[in-house]
């Protein structure tokens, strides 16, 4: 496929996200069965596009004067892709699969448009209701904290040292070009490509097959040890969902001690047995029902609450989602997350860790939540993450942002990772 026969793709699926509010990957799956002609590289391309696109949606619709499928996708090739109209023009010419040429409005717009005369919440690429909260929690750096949510994520992976070394699967990985990550010692990351590069498979590899790894975000590794769950000890996951932060827990333990995993969605859990297997762990038990929890009240050492959230700070891999939160939608969350750690809380014992993490950047699911928490929990104290993180990091070369109160929110431009808020409570009796 040439670049036009991509391009035409790429506004297929984005009209299919957009008019039917669907998943990215379900339409680009839908996409590359209706179209078998088309080669893994085209698909590719085809879901980059689609993903660039929707990361700066407001930015391009705003900069061609329309939010038309078509405009997002020339956009992208003119503001990311080192395009301008007239060496795509030429590049497009004399294929007969390139979509029809943008109207001349639209171009005009975009030669004569400045992204600085757009409103805030535009140059930011934020749903304009969100606007407020970001700059409450990050003051001035809003701006450079939006953009770099609006980038290309890379694809990172924790080793699970039950089984391997991270040099060793940084050597059975050379060919995808990985290299140690910057901040968790287990990590390692494979920077994102520009353009129609493509990250590589890696869970085709004989090493993922074998258990040397999962992919794990490296915020997702950080915040999971940041849970100070230490060998022998009694651990509940109350929300393990898949068990990304279970296996962490896992491995940091050294396989010693006791995990209970337990998530009140069945659906959510059931990969966890095989990721469980694969990865060679024998310290974990795995509940779908609060039932299997009951008479471990106040047993247990630290309790991870990985609560549901809106997932803003998974922008980068989900762009589709920034479009479709509500105002709605993140009531719902904060009311599960305050069920979540009202009813977690009393399997801690006294002297024992609670950890609480969302994926979620908005001061609502977080700080507040835990202020509110608090208020009416007073057996609990915070433990300042600024002094637990020297401990678990001593060679890291960045930190989060830590709070007066001792909370810390990592970001992608703050940390190089998916954005993740944690605390730490101290159950005192
Ligand atoms: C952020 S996800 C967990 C991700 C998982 N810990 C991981 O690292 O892969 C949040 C999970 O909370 C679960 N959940 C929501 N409400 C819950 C409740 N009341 N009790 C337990 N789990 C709940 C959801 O089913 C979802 O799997």
């Amino acid at each position: 496929m040439r670049i036009g026969g991509r391009l035409a793709g790429a506004i297929e699926v984005l009209e299919d996200v957009e008019t039917r509010r669907r998943p990215i990957a379900n339409a680009l799956k839908d996409w590359g069965t209706a179209h078998r002609f088309a080669g893994s590289g085209d698909r590719a391309a085809i879901g980059n596009i689609v993903y660039d696109a929707l990361r700066l949606k407001l930015s391009h619709a705003w900069m061609m004067d329309s939010d038309a499928p078509s405009a997002l996708a020339h956009a992208v090739f003119f503001r990311q892709w080192g395009f301008t109209p007239e060496t795509l023009a030429a590049k497009l010419e004399g294929d007969k699969f390139a979509p029809a040429p943008l109207a001349q409005e639209t171009l005009q717009a975009f030669a004569n448009r400045d992204l600085a005369d757009a409103p805030d919440y535009i140059r930011g690429d934020l749903p304009e209701w969100i606007l407020p909260a970001f700059q409450e929690n990050f003051g001035e750096g809003w701006l450079s904290e939006a953009e770099a949510l609006n980038r290309r994520p890379p694809l990172d992976l924790r080793v699970n040292t039950l089984k391997a070394t991270p040099e060793k699967v940084k050597k059975a990985l050379s060919r995808a070009g990985a290299e140690f990550a910057k901040i968790a010692p287990d990590g390692l990351r494979i920077t994102p490509g520009e353009g129609a590069d493509r990250l590589p498979n890696v869970t085709a590899e004989l090493a993922f097959q074998k258990g040397w790894f999962e992919v794990q975000d490296e915020g997702s590794q950080i915040v999971a040890a940041l849970a100070c769950a230490e060998s022998g000890q009694q651990v509940l996951d109350y929300c393990a969902g898949g068990g990304g932060k279970t296996l962490a827990l896992s491995a940091f333990m050294e396989n010693a001690g006791q995990i209970h995993a337990y998530d009140a969605d069945r659906t959510r859990l059931a990969p966890i047995i095989e990721r469980l297997r694969r990865a060679g762990t024998r310290n974990v038990q795995v509940h779908d029902a609060a039932s299997g929890l009951e008479g471990m009240e106040g047993r247990f050492d630290r309790v991870l609450i990985d609560a549901p959230c809106t997932g803003t700070g998974t922008w980068r891999r989900r762009p589709d989602i920034k479009w479709r939160l509500s105002e709605k939608n993140l009531e719902e969350r904060t009311a599960q997350q305050a069920e979540v750690l009202d009813s977690a809380c009393g399997y801690v014992k006294p002297g024992g860790l609670i950890s609480y993490v969302t994926c979620s950047l908005l001061p609502s699911e977080n700080q507040n939540q835990i202020e509110r928490f608090l208020e009416h929990n007073n057996q609990f104290e915070i433990v300042s993450l600024q002094e637990v993180w020297s401990g678990q990091f001593p060679s890291a070369g960045t930190s989060p942002h830590f709070s007066a109160a001792g909370f810390a929110t990592l970001t992608p431009a703050k940390t190089g990772t998916d954005g993740f808020f944690s605390a730490l409570l101290r159950r005192k009796s």
